[in-house]
């Protein structure tokens, strides 16, 4: 799938609000994004990079403009077409949303079973090998509480990644760690990316990260703007 386009987007707009108090945020965006790409979103705050997240993410509807996902259109889909897409799709955010009252492989395993593709005697074997490859073979049966902030972001990630999905969405996945931790964190989705030629789109304030990207993307006032072709707005 390396030369498909895992995400397409065409002429999408966003507004916030009714009447007068309506409001653009997004502006005729076009972006292509290819399998085992890693992406990098940045820009100002409320520039609307969370938005645009969301919106590829199948987390809020596509009011105008095209959207394609996996081969899947957004614009206009169903609820019930959403949660599909939205099924294979691994998401990490900054908060790692990790339930408190099930161990690290449970959290996995709870992801795995969402994903219908995987045989039920198959969820556990999987979940505890990714939580191997993450670093965390002697923390799968440690709850979140017990682990560090950089450990939980690792099982977040696990968590993203156990169904092996083609599009990984993270928003400021190493906001909360510290610089050693979030390195860590950056360098190990690069890696399982690639074994698993996984696109993945980071939105992010952290330069320290902007090494692992293929491409780095900015964005302005709703509008993207290409680092390589920083005289279209900068
Ligand atoms: N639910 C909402 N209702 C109304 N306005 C919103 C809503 N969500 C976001 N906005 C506005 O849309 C614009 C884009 O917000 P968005 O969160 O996408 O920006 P961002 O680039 O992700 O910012 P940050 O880096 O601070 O997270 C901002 O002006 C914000 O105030």
């Amino acid at each position: 799938m390396s030369e498909q386009s895992v995400i397409e987007i065409s002429y999408l707009n966003h507004y916030f609000g009714k009447g007068s108090l309506k409001k653009q945020v997004l502006s005729n965006i076009n972006l292509k994004i290819e399998g085992g790409k890693i992406i990098i979103l940045m820009g100002q705050s409320g520039s609307g990079k969370t938005t645009l997240l969301t919106l590829i993410g199948g987390l809020r509807s596509v009011q105008k403009g095209s959207i394609k996902v996996l081969g899947k259109e957004l614009y206009g889909a169903t609820p019930n077409q959403l949660v599909q897409i939205r099924r294979q799709i691994g998401y990490i955010f900054q908060a790692h949303n990790l339930l408190g009252f099930l161990t690290a492989s449970q959290n996995v395993q709870m992801s795995a079973k969402l994903n219908k593709t995987i045989h039920p005697r198959e969820i556990k074997k999987r979940s505890n090998a990714i939580l191997e490859a993450v670093g965390l073979g002697k923390r799968i049966n440690y709850y979140p509480d017990a682990l560090s902030g950089g450990q939980k972001q690792r099982v977040a990630i696990a968590r993203a990644l156990v169904s092996s999905p083609q599009l990984v969405l993270a928003d400021e996945p190493t906001a909360a760690l510290d610089s050693h931790s979030g390195r860590d964190v950056v360098n190990l989705l690069q890696k399982l990316a690639k074994e698993n030629n996984c696109a993945i789109l980071i939105v992010t304030h952290d330069n320290r990260i902007l090494d692992i990207a293929d491409q780095i993307i900015y964005m302005e006032d709703g509008r993207l703007v290409n680092i390589n072709e920083p005289a279209l707005n900068l």
